[in-house]
């Protein structure tokens, strides 16, 4: 055994509590520990979902191994393994998920979407067909001029009364889709987001099944252009797409009709708020954060906890031996809170999936009355959670020293994995203003008719008492953050327009701020959400120590991030500030002799991470001896290139050499 496998074995014997009860804790459950145990070995045990290391591949070759496990995960696999849309199991299969997959827009985006678009007979029709990939169809909202602002998309759907057709347009080169996942080339349907023309009359977005590919021969069909947009940072496997499309037409059927329809005659009906129409989003940024971003934050944690609780690299105590770098509390102050931030937004984000699926439950009785809480609360989670786990990889990645930047290590690949999350299903900036737009409104509001979640906004702030590090004392400085945050941000909205300026200027003006404040205020929700989960889960002291250690180092480290803004407020003295700094580096030093076990609770499998530095047994070195030499350049002992461009300067160089020798 390595001497950096024995260092790891070490840490285990350390770990002052239940590895696998805290696995349960995270899991929901032992059955739920269970469940995902039993749908990640079937899917590690299957022959048919091996393939070469990710590193070693070229794109080409990892889109293809990507849409060949998918394909044979989704034909072959679910069914089998009970794995359905509100099953157990459902809920664990991200964590058997090959590491890279195609066909998530159309599993993850499109599915859902023609659910809550389609009519009844819409989605017995096009339901089937694409649960059994007999149709692949992307989500085409975004265009290359426009993403953000969805009312200036230009894709137009003119109604033909004549022959009871839409006629699909893009106007303009910037009029093209442009993005959308599984679109460059394997969908051969696309739900587009057009603007309906009726009459001449313009009524805004909606969304239209429209056949690209060819059914037999895949190839585009008259009027589409379609292909796959080039390489980006990451997501090499993933084919996002452009379409441009010029009079295709699509029959009058293929409008999805749940919340609009149009008549035959043209008559335009409109069945549901506008807003429903924004419903699709809702979910995604409900549903993504855990498996797009949190997940992806467990993973660079185990990474980085592991390799440095191996990597020795100085000395503590001068004469002493080399420590491990975790040892150093600079490196524990990187790494350990970012575990916070992964327990912090895995628990909070439940409570934000209860409660839309709570309100799906009430749409679906006619009631949308808490759709302005849940678009707020969601748009904000995704922003903030994204936020948070993009800076948590780089920290990881960057605390691995050199070694963070191979790929071998798997960092780069988590961190080109999460960086979109900022971007996609709604720019970080443009969800925080959403949020913000509601604060405000509900900052006029009387308590009474406010939700509870936003209660506190309106209520007269509360003193702490005693421990200043409590949980209690934490939250209640976060909610009185939040509330004057808000109440700052709405005022110097109010006093530009009573300035004289334009609502609209007065709001830009005052962005500054207002995103601030939403940030405060999602922060205190996150906050607020673990330390009730850990106030009321059901498990041994050990391990509910762990947890609210956790809790705590959340809240203290941001604190001690953003100290100013506290002071500011008045919310905190220079004292308390000491105190929380303090009480930060105490908790550090506290939960480092678990924090291996903390990370192996995550349970994650070596094949799901595919890293050198992050694997169970600690073997780094070997690893990345191994992985080095399975890179396509070692192929060869003498490279081409070499041969063909070094080679006649380093004769020059021989001739030289060899010439100098022999005048000795
Ligand atoms: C086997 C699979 C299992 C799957 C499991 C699931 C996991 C999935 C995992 C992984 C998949 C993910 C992979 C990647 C996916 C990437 C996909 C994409 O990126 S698709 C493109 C997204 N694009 C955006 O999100 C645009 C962002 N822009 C907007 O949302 C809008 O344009 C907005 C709202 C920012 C501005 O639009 P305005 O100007 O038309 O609207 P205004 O005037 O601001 O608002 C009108 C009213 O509507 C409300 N509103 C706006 N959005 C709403 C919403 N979403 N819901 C409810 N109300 C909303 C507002 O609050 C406002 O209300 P008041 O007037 O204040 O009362
Ligand atoms: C990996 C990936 C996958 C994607 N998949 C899909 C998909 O499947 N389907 C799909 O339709 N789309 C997809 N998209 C597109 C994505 O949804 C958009 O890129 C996203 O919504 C942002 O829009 P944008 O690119 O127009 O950014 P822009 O809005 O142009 O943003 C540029 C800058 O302007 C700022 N800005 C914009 N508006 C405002 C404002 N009102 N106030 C202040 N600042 C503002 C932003 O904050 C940002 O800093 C994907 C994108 C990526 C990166």
């Amino acid at each position: 055994m390595s001497i950096e496998s024995n260092l790891l074995k070490k840490e285990r014997q350390n770990v002052t509590f239940s590895v696998e009860e805290l696995t349960n804790v995270w899991d929901g459950g032992k059955e739920d520990t269970e469940i995902r145990r039993k749908v990640v070995k079937v899917f590690g045990d299957d022959p048919v979902l091996k393939s070469p290391p990710i590193c070693t591949m070229t794109r080409e070759e990892r889109y293809t191994e990507a849409t060949r496990k998918c394909v044979y995960i989704f034909r072959n696999m679910l069914q089998k393994n009970g794995i359905y849309p509100g099953s157990k199991e459902f809920e664990h299969f991200w964590n058997a998920m090959p590491i890279e997959y195609t066909l998530l827009i159309h599993m993850g985006a499109f599915i859902p979407c023609i659910m809550s678009f389609g009519s009844e007979e819409q989605v017995a029709k096009w339901l089937p067909l694409s649960a059994n990939l007999n149709i692949i169809c992307t989500y085409a909202q975004t265009e290359l001029g426009h993403g953000s602002f969805l009312r200036g998309l230009e894709t137009e759907a003119t109604f033909d009364r004549e022959t009871q057709e839409f006629v699909i347009n893009c106007p303009k080169v910037s009029s093209m889709k442009w993005w959308p996942g599984d679109m460059g080339l394997n969908a051969n349907h696309a739900l587009v987001m057009a603007n309906l023309i009726v009459g001449g009359k313009k009524y805004g977005m909606h969304p239209f099944m429209v056949q690209i590919r060819d059914l037999s021969t895949h190839m585009p069909l008259p009027g589409v252009t379609v292909g796959d947009i080039g390489s980006k940072m990451g997501f090499e496997a993933i084919d996002n797409g452009f379409l441009y499309m010029k009079n295709v037409r699509i029959p009058r059927e293929n409008l999805l009709n749940k919340n609009s329809e149009v008549k035959p005659d043209g008559t335009y009906v409109k069945k549901a708020s506008d807003r429903l129409m924004y419903g699709s989003m809702v979910n995604l940024r409900v549903n993504l954060p855990k498996s797009q971003a949190i997940d992806v934050l467990a993973k660079a944690c185990t990474i980085a906890i592991r390799y440095s609780a191996v990597r020795r690299q100085g000395l503590l105590n001068p004469g002493g031996a080399e420590v491990a770098v975790l040892d150093y509390t600079l490196q524990q102050h990187k790494l350990i809170p970012q575990l916070a931030t992964v327990y912090a937004t895995k628990f909070a984000g439940e409570g934000i999936i209860k409660k839309h699926q709570a309100f799906l439950q009430n749409m679906a009785k006619g009631n949308i009355s808490d759709l302005a809480e849940i678009h707020a609360l969601s748009a904000s989670f995704k922003a903030s959670v994204s936020e948070q786990c993009t800076e948590g990889v780089e920290v990881c990645r960057r605390a691995c020293g050199g070694h963070g930047y191979s790929q071998a290590s798997g960092l780069p690949h988590l961190l080109s994995k999460v960086t979109p999350t900022c971007t996609y299903e709604g720019e970080n900036t443009v969800l925080y203003l959403q949020t913000a737009r509601y604060l405000v409104k509900c900052a006029k509001e009387k308590a009474a008719d406010l939700p509870e979640s936003i209660l506190f906004l309106v209520q007269p702030i509360q003193n702490a008492r005693g421990n200043i590090t409590s949980l209690d004392n934490l939250a209640l400085y976060f909610k009185n953050r939040a509330a004057l945050c808000v109440q700052a941000a709405s005022k110097k909205v109010n006093q530009m327009s009573n300035k004289g300026l334009a609502m609209h200027e007065a709001w830009d003006k005052s962005s500054v701020q207002l995103v601030h404040a939403t940030k405060a205020y999602v922060i205190q929700y996150i906050f607020d959400a673990f330390a009730s989960f850990v106030k009321e889960v059901k498990c041994s002291k050990s391990v509910k120590e762990i947890l609210e250690d956790l809790c705590c180092l959340y809240g203290l480290h941001y604190i001690n991030n953003c100290s100013g803004d506290f002071l500011k407020l008045g919310i905190l003295t220079a004292h308390h500030c000491n105190i929380a700094e303090e009480a930060e580096i105490a908790l550090l030093e506290k939960l480092r002799p678990n924090a291996v076990g903390i990370v192996d609770a995550f349970d994650f499998t070596d094949s799901s991470m595919e890293s050198c530095l992050g694997a169970y047994d600690g073997n780094v070195y070997e690893r990345l001896f191994d992985m080095a030499k399975l890179s396509p350049l070692n192929k060869e002992p003498v490279h081409q290139a070499s041969y063909k461009y070094l080679r006649p300067y380093l004769l020059e160089g021989r001739d030289i050499l060899e010439g100098a020798k022999s005048k000795l």
